[in-house]
């Protein structure tokens, strides 16, 4: 293990992100995972600051056995003309417990003179204060020199005075911020180097994103000499977010052969993301470096006939190192390669099978060309592909007719019937359905003349249905392309339906999405 700190501020910078509103209880369990992930540091809050973070505080005490990573507690140097000591929120901070304590400062000469409304003399002072009585508390002490580039750029001997004053008082390590986030991965190599050579102090980073080379920079400042790297989980944070702490450490583990997290744990980082997203309730971001879905997903029939030579010849590291998958994507960008490495996903030998293969491409980029799209139902394509190698469709029920009507009473809210006829189980069937709209009124329907026959069906549930109506443009009459999302509880799959109704289209994909809920049962046609 080298000297470096990985420093995760997910819980304070990453919940100042516009619509994320963290409880405690949410706090908690993010901080859980992020001891697994195996963090050096999790700053929990700013104690003091609100209710929410004293508690989070006071109940991690109680709660929280960290197995690897430290509690760290932020907040602010004192007010101006105020003694350390007696600060409310300083003594928050003692409060809080936490083992570290991390403390914001200015270093930005306007910052102080306009912002904080001080003198430069007096900001050393509570620099220096603040510091001096938390560590002679029994505190490790950790300084965040906020708008430190800028203010290193404006002057130069001031930031850095603030820099010596921490470190001279007891801060552990001092972290240059770039807080507007508008620095570039050269500006921050030379000043933390400048920085490093005009201090002695251990020096750490913290970036934003406003150039989107948060990730970027703090790699630049490890490599001029930083050995503290803050950053958030998903790079969550203040307007376009931190540094991505997962991209953060996987580059430096994976690229650069500093290993800071036990490989082991690394080999979590995308479940761990995926779960904090959960908790967080904002969605994973499907391109995220590393840990995003499409991270190790391929489309294009030229890699996958690489691939399936060689998987390294189409990705930069191996998949498994972060926890996740290479997929292969369906398409009118997939070649024969691609079906058969898709095939071998989905469990079919399909190498030699060079008729079989061409006709499912050729199938597969005309039904695109009519509106269809594979790499997003990925359940749709599975069943053409077993029909294509079962040489039919596979076909739980005969539709005989379905009709769905809507209508409102009284100006009352709109209300769908739906009506299905069919064949299920050697019986003819005709059941109706009500919703709050046609594809409601028809999924009922649908499900409640199969229960008969396959009462398996109970424990789908259509969770999400997305329409978009594609123009004329796209090669052919305007048509509706629907996806919907069905889950059995603990997985989920996505077919696919396009009609110049949308009605038509919303059955298409809804068949689709019930007959592969029963397929991927094991549930035999009866
Ligand atoms: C770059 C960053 O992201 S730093 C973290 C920022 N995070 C947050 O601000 C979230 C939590 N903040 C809060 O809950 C509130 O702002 C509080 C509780 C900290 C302060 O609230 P209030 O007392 O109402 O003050 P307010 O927010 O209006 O202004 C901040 C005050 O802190 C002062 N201040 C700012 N930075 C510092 C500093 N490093 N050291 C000492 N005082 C500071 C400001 O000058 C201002 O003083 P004033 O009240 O005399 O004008
Ligand atoms: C401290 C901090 O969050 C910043 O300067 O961006």
């Amino acid at each position: 293990m080298t000297d470096l700190h990985v420093y995760d501020t997910t819980l304070r910078d990453g919940a100042q992100q516009e619509g994320l509103n963290l409880s405690v209880a949410d706090k908690l369990d993010i901080a859980r995972h992020l001891d697994e992930l195996g963090v050096g540091f999790i700053e929990g809050g700013w104690p003091g600051a609100n209710p929410k973070d004293t508690e989070f505080f006071a109940l991690a005490q109680r709660e929280l056995s960290l197995r690897n990573a430290t509690l760290a507690a932020f907040g602010s140097t004192r007010r101006a003309g105020t003694v350390a000591a007696d600060d409310p929120m300083v003594r928050a901070l003692l409060d809080s417990g936490a083992p570290v304590v991390t403390l914001v400062a200015k270093s930005h000469v306007r910052h102080v003179e306009t912002a904080l409304r001080t003198t430069l003399a007096e900001n050393l002072a509570m620099v220096r204060d603040t510091v001096a009585f938390l560590h002679g508390e029994g505190r490790r002490v950790f300084l965040d020199a906020e708008h430190f580039f800028d203010g290193y750029l404006a002057d130069r001997d001031y930031a850095l005075e603030v820099l010596r004053t921490a470190a001279e008082a007891g801060a552990e390590v001092v972290a240059l911020c770039d807080t507007n986030g508008g620095m570039l991965p050269p500006q921050v190599g030379d000043v933390v180097a400048e920085a490093l050579a005009g201090t002695q102090a251990r020096l750490g980073i913290h970036c934003h994103n406003d150039t989107g080379c948060a990730v970027a920079n703090s790699l630049a400042a490890v490599a001029a000499g930083a050995t503290h790297v803050q950053g958030t989980i998903n790079g969550y944070g203040e307007r376009t977010g931190n540094a991505d702490l997962l991209t953060v450490v996987s580059n430096l583990q994976l690229k650069l052969g500093q290993p800071i997290v036990p490989e082991q744990r690394l080999r979590e980082a995308t479940r761990i993301a995926h779960a904090i997203s959960e908790v967080t309730n904002v969605p994973p971001y499907s391109r995220q470096p590393y840990v995003g879905a499409s991270a190790f997903a391929h489309k294009a029939g030229l890699h996958a006939s690489a691939i399936r030579i060689d998987a390294d010849l189409y990705q930069h590291t191996d998949p498994m190192a972060v926890g996740n998958d290479m997929r292969m994507l369906v398409s009118d960008m997939a070649g024969r390669a691609s079906i058969e490495l898709k095939g071998r996903e989905l469990g079919y030998d399909l190498s030699g099978e060079t008729e079989l293969l061409s006709r499912v491409v050729e199938k597969v980029k005309d039904l695109e060309l009519r509106g269809y799209t594979f790499d997003a139902a990925d359940a749709s394509f599975e069943l053409l592909l077993r029909a294509e190698v079962e040489g039919e469709r596979l076909s739980y029920f005969d539709v005989e007719s379905w009709r769905v009507i809507t209508d409102s009473r009284d100006a009352g809210e709109a209300v769908s019937e739906a009506t299905v006829k069919l064949v299920a189980g050697g019986a003819r069937v005709v059941a109706t359905g009500e919703g709050n709209g046609p594809v409601n009124a028809l999924d009922h329907a649908l499900r409640q003349a199969l229960s008969g026959a396959y009462p398996e069906l109970d424990k789908l549930e259509l969770i999400d249905f997305r329409v978009r109506i594609l123009d004329a443009a796209h090669g052919t009459d305007a048509v509706t392309r629907v996806l919907i999302e069905t889950s059995d509880g603990s997985t989920s799959w996505e077919t696919v339906g396009v009609a110049p109704n949308i009605v038509e289209a919303s059955w298409i994909a809804l068949v689709d999405g019930v007959t592969y809920g029963l397929l991927r049962q094991g549930i035999p046609v009866r």
